[in-house]
């Protein structure tokens, strides 16, 4: 084997824009997670492959599961497994990525793919975790499947990150820090991400596992749902419109990179329960479209302390460089839950407060749970804590995760151990990342042995 590279993409949030981010008028703010997804990738070229690609997927972590397959010119790219094992997510990566090069001149005709998660996407539970020097990933008993997920994205991490590896196997010149190849990767993995779904969601959660923390708008779904099906018969025809929709259609998202405020950081809870986004959705809709022009108030209400969230993240951001006196007394005060003598800490606050009480009004409408008062129980009691400005239940709520936005200095776990207020909180290790997509040492991935 030659040229091995490693890729990974982060975890998402969506702090901000659960259920408007549906409607591309709306813009939501989605932090990237430090959990990441990762692919390590080589290739090699066999002779007398009857003009067949071998596509190798190993996820080990999980009961050592692996997929392989074979894909053809003349099977329309449809990846057929040997042993006949399904995992959609890889395989409408697989046909996307080799359906759009499928021009390219000459390419590798085996490659083999390794993925590793981070553990935070997925629950502990059993798990023995692998270490080297570099990276540490626990190892699961169970399928892929049956693992209980902490919803952080994983199957957007996994579509964007074997779309990188698999596309650096027909562009040598793969730079991930371009954002040429940024935008190849994204749309590629938006449309084998949707098709895998069954259904075209607002996307978020590959754009973030691209391009890291986001200011984002999403793109109109058109875009994808006029590409022809996807089929052995007519390969050309879904190569053209391929080829048109990734490189030259206008999608007319907005993906602007942005960041927490320098001294402010995010914290994960999980609560170990789980919600069906799909359900919430469907009730949110319902009510939406019942109760004109109360629910577009309700969404335009959401949608103005939303968007006083994003001003108020670039508000801070230039304050910290431009009067750091006034930014050090400004983070004293967020230590210290001296928030209301400083308007910005006031205003970041109160606009989180609207946003839950207006999804506590929608859930009681719709029958939807999006703030259960359970949650609301916990983040009010959260919002305490020293340090802790702001509490809210990320993406689609429900009884999933909270977010939560501090202090740096704020030890979340000492301030809340002991007390049963937080017995069924476990505090995620996890931070805002540091970027989207990025290449990695293929060497951090070798040696991983189980810890004594
Ligand atoms: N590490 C992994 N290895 C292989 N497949 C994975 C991995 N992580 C996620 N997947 C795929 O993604 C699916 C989970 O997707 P989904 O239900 O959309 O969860 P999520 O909300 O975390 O994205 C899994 O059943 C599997 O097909
Ligand atoms: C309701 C939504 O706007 C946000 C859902 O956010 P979550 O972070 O809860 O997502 P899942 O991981 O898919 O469950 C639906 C969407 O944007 O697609």
């Amino acid at each position: 084997m030659k040229g091995v590279r490693a890729f990974s993409a982060p975890g998402k949030a969506l702090l901000a824009g659960g259920y408007l981010v549906l409607d591309p008028k709306y813009e939501s703010f989605v932090v990237a997670l430090s959990a990441r997804m990762h692919a390590v990738v080589s290739s090699t070229t066999v002779p007398d492959n009857d003009n067949k690609l071998i596509i190798n997927v190993k996820s080990s972590q999980f009961n050592n599961n692996e997929w392989n397959y074979s894909v053809s010119k003349d099977q329309g790219y449809d990846p057929i497994e040997r042993d006949g094992k399904s995992n959609p997510f890889i395989e409408f990566t697989i046909s996307n990525v080799c359906n759009y090069f499928s021009d390219n001149e000459s390419f590798d005709n085996k490659i083999t793919i390794e993925i590793f998660s981070d553990a935070e996407y997925h629950s502990k539970e059993n798990s023995l975790i692998m270490s080297n020097n570099y990276m540490s990933f626990p190892f699961h008993k169970k399928n892929i499947q049956d693992v209980p997920k902490t919803g952080l994205g994983s199957s957007a991490g996994l579509v964007t990150v074997l779309t990188t590896a698999l596309s650096s196997v027909f562009l040598k010149d793969l730079d991930v820090s371009s954002i040429k190849y940024q935008h190849t990767i994204h749309n590629l993995a938006q449309i084998a991400h949707c098709q895998a779904q069954g259904k075209i969601g607002s996307g978020f959660d590959v754009a973030a596992a691209t391009y890291g923390s986001i200011i984002y708008r999403r793109f109109l779904p058109e875009i994808i749902s006029q590409l022809p099906e996807l089929s052995v018969d007519n390969f050309e025809r879904y190569h053209n419109a391929l080829k048109d929709v990734v490189d030259t259609c206008n999608w007319k998202m907005i993906a602007s990179p942005t960041n927490l405020p320098k001294g402010f950081k995010l914290i994960m809870g999980d609560v170990n329960t789980g919600s069906e986004t799909v359900k919430l959705v469907q009730k949110v809709k319902k009510w939406y479209a019942n109760n004109q022009p109360h629910s577009l108030d309700v969404y335009n209400c959401i949608d103005e302390n939303n968007m006083k969230i994003i001003q108020l993240c670039k508000t801070l951001d230039s304050l910290s460089k431009t009067d750091t006196v006034y930014y050090s007394q400004l983070l004293e005060g967020l230590y210290n839950g001296y928030t209301d003598d400083f308007k910005e800490l006031k205003e970041f606050k109160h606009a989180f407060l609207t946003i839950r009480k207006n999804f506590r009004l929608i859930s009681k409408e719709s029958g939807a749970d999006i703030e259960p008062s359970i949650q609301t129980e916990l983040l009010d009691n959260c919002i305490q804590i020293k340090g802790v400005l702001a509490g809210v239940v990320p993406g689609a709520g429900g009884f999933d995760a909270i977010s939560l936005i501090a202090s740096e200095n704020t030890d979340i776990e000492s301030e809340t151990s002991g007390l049963t207020a937080f017995s069924n909180v476990s505090w995620m290790k996890l931070k805002q990342a540091e970027c989207g997509l990025m290449e990695e040492d293929p060497q951090h991935y070798i040696g991983l042995r189980a810890a004594h």
